[in-house]
């Protein structure tokens, strides 16, 4: 499986240009399509949602045609598609499913509606019933209550109250609503129960109103569509940034000092979830807007919890969940039942990776409660949700992680994880690598402790896994079972100790025998697969100093500061013999000499990650150096690297 591993950043601060609403990009290229008229879309979000929705667009005969940058033109059909017969496949798009359903069964075609499996496995029930109450003809091919769909003509009949339900999904009475004006009469849709996300039905019928048709409202409960709207271009439409979409990049403000400003949502935004910001507000944040922006810092004194109803923000409210691990005190997200048949049952999702990372969280039908804790490194999985993998993101803050399946972003944000690069600082990395005994240990150490930076010796690791299977009887080149070992190293490094299973081996790893082991089973790829996350974890603030052969290609690859640390072979055998005979361990000078330049040879022939130096590293030969010398140079060096 693919993932993204995430240092601990530092902080946050910059601009982020958002990319357009998913909302109302949906909606808008449906009603282009439906319309008298072309329309040309600008700033259309590109995702794979609305990739679903043009191409299903295309099927169905609609003109589509790609201008320069994210702009559109659709020619409008008036209403009626000029393909009669298709199938379309609309992936886990509801946005694209929910409204297609709707506006092709009171077309009068005969059409399959599929998706991903996870679609299939989304509800709506609600919406075939008030469908079927018009008259339409819509047969489930696979679960009663749930995609995929098969829609044949029918004789609608117009006018008179269609009944639906209004707290399971809101994109159920916006797609009835959005379909309404193609049977020309009067309709009127009544809402069963309270009806959840009304932002979106605001979205939803502000984009009607643009299109020309005007839904009129009795509060929450009743829409009334009047006979003879009909959808006629508005010629050009911009369409917004996403607020949900913002929403990350706000809380990355707050938690990490800010400002992080966000452009393309603001005050006059039609998205419910610019809300979003009121409450990062009352965790504490300091907000500022303004018709087209909005922008978020951190409090002086930290973020609070809140206690909050959040159904008016329901995709928002996600990021309100991580947010809330950097906040004092208990955070509870209430009235967010519609999270469960979203992607993924997002709350027993939120849940199950938050305790990953070691936050306390209780769950329930419809709320979620969050208290922070010591975060520890973890990898996060993403259930094939854009949100998770948006979300988890934030927890970089608290620590290291691994995020699973970071692609899933392309549902609404693709290039996610770049923006975010963007306008965040990791905790910086001091690279040292090269040959055995040129310094680097001796070296790394010192830089760490005058930079106040934690250090890695990833040689360590992989000694640690040579003694390990050498412990458990396993031979050093038996690849599979050497690379579970060192998947579940117990292993716990001390201040100048280091212990395996809670036994002290500071020693026992140092051995000849043990840095022939280490090379052997650090050449086998599962093993270094297996040990990558563990050192990545090591990169928490305030930055590290990590030595071993490679640091800056492959472990820290954007490490601001890589040194290539080398000696000649024969005076780094003279350092080794005098180390050994210091430890009072036995060794001879040529057997050493022998054995670091076939050591020397195996690292850098390997395969994987071979020792060599990087095209970006700095070389510091330390030949005739002494270590004060060597320190020196590395520090002078990261001192301007980490300005
Ligand atoms: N100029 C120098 N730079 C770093 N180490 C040196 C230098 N001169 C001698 N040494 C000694 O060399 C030995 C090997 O260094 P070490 O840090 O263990 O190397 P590595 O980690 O590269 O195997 C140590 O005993 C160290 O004190
Ligand atoms: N990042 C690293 C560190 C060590 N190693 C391997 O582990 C062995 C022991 O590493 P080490 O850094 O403790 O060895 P010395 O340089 O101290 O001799 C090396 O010979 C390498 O084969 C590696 O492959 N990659």
């Amino acid at each position: 499986m693919e993932f993204l591993d995430l240092s601990q950043q530092i902080s946050a601060g910059g601009t982020v240009r958002l990319p357009g609403s998913k909302s109302i990009s949906n909606r808008v290229l449906l009603l282009a399509a439906l319309a008298e008229g072309e329309t040309e879309v600008r700033d259309l979000l590109a995702s794979d949602d609305t990739e679903r929705m043009l191409d299903a667009l295309k099927t169905l005969g609609v003109g589509v045609d790609a201008l320069a940058g994210e702009s559109w033109r659709i020619k409008g059909c008036g209403g009626r598609f000029p393909v009669r017969q298709a199938e379309l496949f609309l992936g886990n798009a509801g946005t694209a499913f929910r409204p297609l359903t709707a506006a092709l069964a009171l077309a009068g075609g005969d059409y399959v509606l599929r998706g991903v499996a996870r679609m299939h496995e989304r509800p709506i029930g609600d919406l075939v019933d008030g469908l079927r109450q018009l008259g339409g003809n819509v047969t489930y091919l696979a679960n009663d209550g749930f995609p995929p769909l098969h829609l044949k003509p029918a004789t609608i009949r117009a006018g008179g109250t269609v009944q639906v339900r209004g707290d399971v999904s809101s994109q159920f009475l916006t797609g009835l609503l959005m379909a309404l004006p193609l049977t020309g009469e009067t309709a009127t849709v009544d809402v069963i129960g309270e009806l959840i996300s009304k932002p979106y039905i605001e979205i939803t019928l502000a984009i009607m109103a643009r299109f020309g048709v005007q839904v009129q409202r009795e509060g929450w409960q009743r829409f009334t569509v009047p006979a003879g709207s009909r959808y006629v271009s508005p010629g050009t439409v911009y369409v917004e940034g996403d607020a949900s979409s913002a929403s990350y990049f706000l809380a990355l403000g707050a938690i990490g000092g800010g400002p992080v400003r966000v452009e393309g949502v603001g005050r006059d935004s039609i998205q419910g979830d610019v809300r979003f910001a009121e409450a990062l507000a009352q965790m504490g944040a300091e907000i500022e807007m303004g018709p087209n922006w909005m922008a978020a810092r951190a409090p002086k004194s930290g973020l609070v919890a809140v206690d909050l109803d959040c159904n008016h923000i329901p995709d928002a409210a996600m990021t309100l969940a991580t947010t809330a691990l950097f906040a004092k005190g208990t955070t509870t997200l209430r009235n967010i039942a519609s999270w469960r048949v979203k992607e993924t049952d997002r709350i027993a999702a939120m849940a199950t990776e938050l305790r990953k990372l070691g936050a306390v969280v209780e769950e329930g039908e419809d709320f979620i409660r969050v208290t922070p804790a010591d975060l520890k490194p973890a990898a996060i999985d993403t259930y094939d949700d854009h949100r998770m993998a948006m979300c988890f993101s934030l927890v970089a803050f608290g620590t290291p992680l691994r995020i699973n399946d970071p692609k899933c972003v392309a549902k609404t944000f693709p290039d996610y994880f770049e923006r975010f690069a963007g306008v965040t600082q990791a905790a910086p990395v001091v690279a040292i690598d090269g040959p055995s005994a040129s310094g680097k240990g001796t070296v790394a150490a010192r830089v760490a402790a005058a930079l106040g930076f934690a250090y890695l010796d990833s040689g360590a690791l992989y000694r640690l896994t040579a003694l390990a299977a050498q412990r458990a009887g396993v031979d050093w080149a038996d690849e599979e079972r050497v690379a579970a070992i060192a998947a579940a190293l117990d292993v716990e490094f001390l201040e100048n100790e280091i212990r395996l299973d809670g036994q002290l081996v500071g020693d026992a790893i140092r051995t000849e025998a043990m840095s022939a082991g280490a090379s052997k089973v650090a050449a086998l790829p599962a093993v270094r697969e297996a040990l990558l996350f563990r050192q990545r974890a090591f990169n928490t603030k305030p930055g590290l100093v990590g030595d071993g052969r490679d640091m800056g290609s492959v472990i820290f690859p954007h490490a601001p500061l890589k040194v290539f640390l080398t000696a000649s072979a024969e005076v780094r055998a003279e350092r080794r013999y005098k180390q050994l005979i210091e430890k009072g361990l036995s060794a001879n000078l040529t057997d050493l000499l022998l054995d670091l330049q076939q050591r020397d040879e195996r690292d850098s022939q390997r395969s994987v990650a071979p020792l060599r130096q990087e095209r970006d590293a700095k070389l510091l030969d330390t030949t005739g150096l002494t270590i004060e010398q060597a320190v020196d140079q590395v520090l002078v060096w990261s001192r301007e690297a980490l300005k």
